[in-house]
């Protein structure tokens, strides 16, 4: 669906992206994940076909994306950060009146802001004016009127940022709703919570460049960081121990202190065998915790810099 491929940019002395490539199928939600400054609101408005790139070019359902290609923007809804909708409006009126600027119109028109409406959240809400909603209330109305015309990529830039945590799970929950519904999702955030619930694949960035991507699971993999399982258990702890360390995917495993501590590549999948070994040699399991390596982790191994900074 879209197929980025080398993009770089420059602003005078300050190279926002270089040689940014990446591809989003239909259905898969990509993030784009790094701290304030990384390049991602520049990347995605050379990908919306709003900003020239120095180099490289932008693909979407196979055709390259220019300032003047219609057909293929017309394939993308763009929430930019700023919420541009008119506060004397109501919600349904902003909905009906970009509807209306994307060729929508009639008995269409009424349905399509209808089906908006209900995947934002605001069908309750239709009839008040946007002056009065709250800032995440408009962040949505935002992204609804980057849905009107049916796009089958969206772009979503920080669509959580500043927002009260009601309207965030809203925002999250359409998000999902979208891409489950076939959507191809581009999403950018420097929130790694929103990054690991939502994307299928991240892209970290910092500095304009691409500096990783892959399923959560196989960005801490590459960096070597395990799952550590603790499992808290009576019984002949250090020969439970030494049978779990020959569990397949199992890194270590050692006991003290009335706990067995595991550092597996993937808990979930060494958890009941270890669990069975402790049961089966007499202990009686009181507690089991599992915690994995997060997005963090990943971006602090590889810049050298906490996300957050
Ligand atoms: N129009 C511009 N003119 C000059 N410099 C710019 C312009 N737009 C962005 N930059 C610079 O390019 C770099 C990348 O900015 P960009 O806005 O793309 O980052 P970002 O990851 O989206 O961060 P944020 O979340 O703060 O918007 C920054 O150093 C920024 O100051």
């Amino acid at each position: 669906m879209l197929d980025v491929r080398a993009i770089s940019k420059r602003f005078g002395h300050v190279q926002a992206v270089r040689e940014l490539s990446f591809q989003v199928a239909p259905g898969e939600t990509y993030g784009l994940l790094g701290p304030n400054g990384a390049g991602k609101s520049t990347a995605i408005s050379v990908i919306a076909g709003l900003l020239v790139p120095d180099d490289g070019d932008v693909h979407v359902h196979g055709e390259r994306i220019t300032t003047r290609s219609t057909a293929a923007r017309g394939a993308i809804g763009l929430v930019p950060q700023e919420v541009a909708v008119y506060p004397d409006l109501t919600a349904r009126e902003n909905l009906r009146f970009f509807g209306r600027l994307y060729g929508l119109a009639g008995a269409d028109l009424d349905a399509r802001v209808d089906e908006v409406l209900e995947v934002i959240g605001l069908t309750e809400r239709a009839g008040d004016r946007s002056s009065e909603f709250s800032g995440g209330m408009n962040r949505r109305l935002n992204i609804g009127i980057g849905l009107l015309h049916r796009p089958q990529l969206l772009i979503l830039d920080e669509p959580t940022v500043g927002v009260d945590p009601q309207s965030r799970n809203a925002i999250l929950d359409s998000v999902e709703q979208l891409s489950g519904a076939g959507m191809a999702v581009l999403y950018t955030t420097h929130y790694m919570e929103e990054a690991e619930r939502l994307c299928d694949r991240i892209g970290i960035i910092d500095e304009g460049r691409l500096q990783a991507e892959g399923t959560r699971r196989e960005l801490t993999t590459s960096i070597g960081e395990r799952d550590t399982i603790r499992i808290e258990a009576s019984g002949h702890l250090e020969a439970a121990a030494l049978a779990i360390q020959g569990i397949d995917g199992v890194v270590e495993a050692t006991s003290a202190d009335g706990s067995i501590r595991v550092l597996a590549v993937d808990a979930g999948a060494v958890i009941a065998e270890a669990i069975a070994i402790v049961s089966g040699d007499g202990g009686n399991v009181s507690s089991v915790e599992i915690a994995q390596p997060d997005l963090e982790a990943v971006f602090l191994h590889l810049t050298g810099k906490a996300l957050r900074d």
